[in-house]
């Protein structure tokens, strides 16, 4: 089921320090501006690598689910891989058949399309991210 490694999530206590990091450090050339994602809870930017990115996430709102992380990983650290699926209503529901605690309903992500988590307690430890590949919804950066 599951299509392409799309991005490393790495939740960060302060953006604009990891940013700074990745550019002047590891030698990153091409980073996005930090943007906000009220309803995920959180501050984002990209690392675009030839590979794929890494998704910096830095908590945003007092309800932010990367809260309780950075609590338990206060310099921050690896919050979730994210896959992408072609269809993330199917997906969910296969996860579910197969016994996946799917936290919550498929919402806008980052990169605008839908997005769902499984629960780490039931994928080795590791929160996955689920990501629908085609932008087909809503939230679209074109006007027209
Ligand atoms: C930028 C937008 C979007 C995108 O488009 O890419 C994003 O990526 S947003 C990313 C942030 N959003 C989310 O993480 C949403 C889903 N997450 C959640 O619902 C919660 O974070 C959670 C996974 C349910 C955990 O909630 P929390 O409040 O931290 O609960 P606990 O502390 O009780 O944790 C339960 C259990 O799970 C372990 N845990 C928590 N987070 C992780 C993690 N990132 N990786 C691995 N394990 C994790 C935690 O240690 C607890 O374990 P036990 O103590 O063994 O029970
Ligand atoms: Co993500």
């Amino acid at each position: 089921m599951i299509g392409s490694l799309n991005h490393v999530g790495i939740a960060v206590p302060d953006i604009n320090q990891a940013l700074a990091f990745y550019r002047d450090v590891l030698g990153a050339k091409d980073c996005t501006e930090p943007k906000v994602l009220a309803p995920q809870g959180v501050k984002y930017a990209f690392v675009n690598l030839p590979s794929g990115q890494v998704e910096l996430i830095e908590p945003y709102g007092e309800t932010s689910p990367i809260i309780r992380f950075l609590e338990k990983n206060p310099k921050g650290g690896q919050h979730h891989i994210c896959f992408e699926v072609e269809d993330i209503n199917a997906a969910k529901a296969l996860m579910e058949t197969r016994g996946m605690r799917v936290l919550g309903e498929p919402r806008i992500g980052a990169h605008g399309t839908l997005v769902v988590f499984l629960h780490p307690g039931d994928a080795g430890g590791v929160l996955i991210e689920l990501m629908e590949s085609h932008k087909t919804h809503q939230d679209s950066d074109k006007a027209c």
